[in-house]
């Protein structure tokens, strides 16, 4: 099983190997529970492991894979970020698909080697969905042949980058391209920001930390503004998008092309969520079978907390979408690397696509994600609150994943514009032009749902579902936003007025890609133990899925009040049958306890002792009576007793 979520049997095994060499390297231990540290100590901490592993990498993971690389990341530095985050999530990324070759030969080996440390600072204090609207300038200056970048107003301040604070010594820096005059709009440029010796920052910089975060605290999101600071033209990354000296500007092949690195983040974060709920389920789902409370039959001894149907519900449909997501996301990286590799070649044609895709995904994995640890943290009862579990700071992070890279409601909308387009192919007869994620459009469904009379049609009765509904969504979206139009509303205000109707086709034409590339990947298996797991999964899967829309399917007829029976007792079905298999098919993602950090998800379900052991390593514990009771609360009691 391993193998099916990592990607391939020698993936499993080698993160295996990984985790192994770091068990044995206590160095790269956290030296104390990270809930007991400062946020000043957090950072020191995870500085000191990630100098040692720039030091040993080589000795225990290949550098040049990325999916090693994470896992190291996640094992030895955790969840809560580091101070090269940002380093490795956007900066390479950017300069990679950005920068010019000359370029790259310049910056790039620096960057990789760890001379120099860069983050990717774009949104502002008073803008970061509205790209168009960014304020920092970089106008370019014929004479010295620089561009010049300022910070006009408070508003234009950058903030929120990751690490942009205190860590990093540069930054690809979005400005508004301004060149005689005339704006070009927002592009990405290399800027220096602290002295290379000193770490001081460079005069014209102002620079620090945005404060503590609901989560991700390792990381040092920052702040930064610029006093007309000269940056020479030749910073301007230009793999898509030139200016010569003369002032001359070279337009790229996609208005957008400066988007990738966005693109990159959405694609690979999906991976990223999947991990963050299994994370989360593994240890809920350990605990609830070491965790002990009532009786089903009173006869009999207290059950685990597992077997009861509420608990299941609460957990196992998650593990089947981080399961999906798994898959999902999977099959996004390749198709981004795809796209990533036409695009560096000018091929532009698939960006759309990818965009689109992306951008549902990134918005339904993260809310659904988030949803998912909220109720194993639940499940965990009391004990799911403490810091103990560590599911509070699974949460915080994975949330972050909601709001960064694009605001959820934002990115559905984008999504939404993609569909709308199909859908007018669509009514307008064009169908043949519908590119392969939306072809169902244009396909005539059938009048009503055969779900409860093919039962083994292989999952195809689903497919059809799902496709009918998000077709009749998206077609019934488009038709109040083209009915609004012709009764002569602006664009713009008839897009705002069905704009919640809109997200609604983008999340079910999301779900529906999602369940596709979860039946895909079944298919593909050839184990049987492994595929009949599986196959249960994903029946648990679409049943669960189409009762959450089916309000959708009901009300057009498409699926009878008999058939939504059919499927809610399809989901305790297969509650039932998960049951057994629940604990494994956490276990096989092969998280180490290392790489956990939570008391209640210790592989060895030891859980009270460990416990009352972590409970006493509180810093409060280090004396009987804090001075918190000696100078305010004991003068009161005393005071009071006079
Ligand atoms: C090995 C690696 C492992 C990685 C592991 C990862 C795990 C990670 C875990 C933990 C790391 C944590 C790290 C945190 C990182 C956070 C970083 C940041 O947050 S960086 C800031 C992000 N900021 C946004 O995302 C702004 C959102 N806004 C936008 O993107 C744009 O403003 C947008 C798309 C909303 C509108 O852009 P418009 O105003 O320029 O464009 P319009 O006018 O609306 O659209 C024009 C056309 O362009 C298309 N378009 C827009 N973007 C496109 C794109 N990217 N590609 C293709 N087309 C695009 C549109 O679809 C539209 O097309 P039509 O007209 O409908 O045909
Ligand atoms: C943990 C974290 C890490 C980050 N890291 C980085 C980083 O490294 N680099 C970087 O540059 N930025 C970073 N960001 C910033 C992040 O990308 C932005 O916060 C994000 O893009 C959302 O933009 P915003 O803050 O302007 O939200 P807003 O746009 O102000 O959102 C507020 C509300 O307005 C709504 N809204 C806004 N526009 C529209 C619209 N057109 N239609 C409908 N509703 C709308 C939203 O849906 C939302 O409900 C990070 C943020 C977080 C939380």
């Amino acid at each position: 099983m391993a193998a099916q979520i990592w990607g391939s049997e020698k993936r499993a095994r080698r993160r295996r190997e990984i985790s192994a060499k770091i068990a044995q390297m206590p160095e790269l231990h956290d030296s104390k529970p990270l809930p007991f540290m400062t946020r000043e100590e957090k950072i020191m901490e995870s500085a000191r492991k990630l100098t040692i592993l720039t030091e040993k990498m080589g000795q225990i993971i290949d550098p040049t894979d990325p999916a090693e690389l994470y896992h190291l990341n996640n094992e030895v530095l955790g969840l809560e970020g580091n101070p090269m985050a940002l380093h490795g999530v956007m900066f390479i990324p950017a300069l990679s698909a950005q920068a010019s070759d000359e370029q790259q030969a310049k910056w790039l080996p620096r960057a990789l080697r760890r001379e120099i440390i860069g983050t990717y600072a774009q949104t502002e204090l008073g803008h970061g969905t509205n790209l168009q609207n960014l304020e920092t300038t970089a106008t370019y200056d014929l004479a010295t042949q620089e561009f010049v970048l300022h910070t006009p107003q408070i508003t234009a301040l950058k903030w929120w980058p990751g690490n942009l604070g205190k860590s990093s010594n540069y930054a690809v820096v979005v400005a508004h391209m301004i060149i005689k005059a005339k704006n070009y709009g927002p592009h990405p440029f290399m800027v220096q920001l602290r002295d290379e010796k000193t770490h001081e920052p460079l005069p014209g910089i102002t620079i620090g930390d945005i404060g503590p975060k609901m989560a991700y605290n390792i990381v040092d999101n920052g702040f930064l503004g610029f006093n007309k600071y000269r940056i020479p033209r030749t910073n301007l990354l230009m793999r898509h998008t030139k200016v010569e000296a003369d002032g001359t500007y070279i337009k790229p092949p996609h208005a957008k092309i400066n988007y990738s690195a966005m693109v990159h983040v959405r694609a690979y974060m999906l991976t990223g969520q999947a991990i963050m709920l299994a994370s989360a389920l593994n240890i809920a789902t350990r605990y609830s079978s070491v965790r002990r409370q009532g009786q089903i039959d009173k006869s009999q001894p207290e059950v685990k907390v597992l077997e009861y149907q509420t608990q299941q519900h609460r957990l196992f449909p998650s593990i089947a979408r981080a399961y999906a997501f798994q898959f999902a996301g999977a099959e996004t990286v390749k198709l981004y690397e795809h796209v990533l590799k036409e695009m560096k070649s000018g091929n532009v044609s698939l960006m759309a696509d990818l965009h689109a895709l992306t951008s549902g995904l990134k918005s339904v994995v993260t809310y659904q994600t988030g949803e998912g640890i909220e109720q194993a943290r639940m499940a965990c009862g009391g004990h799911g609150y403490s810091m103990a579990s560590y599911i509070s700071e699974i949460y915080g992070v994975a949330i972050g994943g909601c709001t960064y890279e694009g605001e959820n409601m934002v990115m559905l909308l984008q999504l939404a514009r993609y569909l709308v387009k199909s859908a007018a192919l669509v009514k307008s007869g064009q169908s043949s032009k519908l590119g392969p994620l939306v072809a169902y459009l244009g396909v005539k469904s059938e009048p009503t749902s055969l779900i409860d009379r093919i039962p083994n049609s292989g999952f195809t009765e689903y497919v059809k579902t799902f496709q009918h509904v998000s077709k009749r969504q998206t077609l019934k979206a488009a038709d109040m936003f083209f009915g609004l139009m012709e009764k002569g509303e602006k664009r713009e205000i008839a897009w705002n007025k069905c704009s919640v109707e809109l997200n609604r086709a983008s999340r079910l034409h999301t779900r529906l890609f999602i369940v596709e590339a979860f039946v895909r990947r079944v298919n593909e298996i050839a184990d049987i133990r492994i595929k009949e797991a599986l196959t249960d999964l994903l029946h648990l899967h679409v049943n669960y899925e189409l009762l959450d829309i089916a309000s959708y399917a009901l009300e057009d007829g498409f699926l009878s009040a008999s058939q939504l029976d059919y499927i809610r007792d399809q989901v305790y079905l297969y509650l039932g049958k998960i049951r057994p298999n629940a604990v494994s098919l956490l276990d096989s993602w092969e998280f180490s306890d290392i790489e956990l950090r939570s008391v209640l998800g210790r592989r060895d379900g030891n859980v009270y002792e460990n416990l009352f052991k972590w409970a006493k390593s509180s810093p409060l514990n280090k004396t009987d009576v804090l001075s918190s009771v000696t100078q305010y609360l004991k003068p009161m009691m005393e005071k009071a007793r006079l």
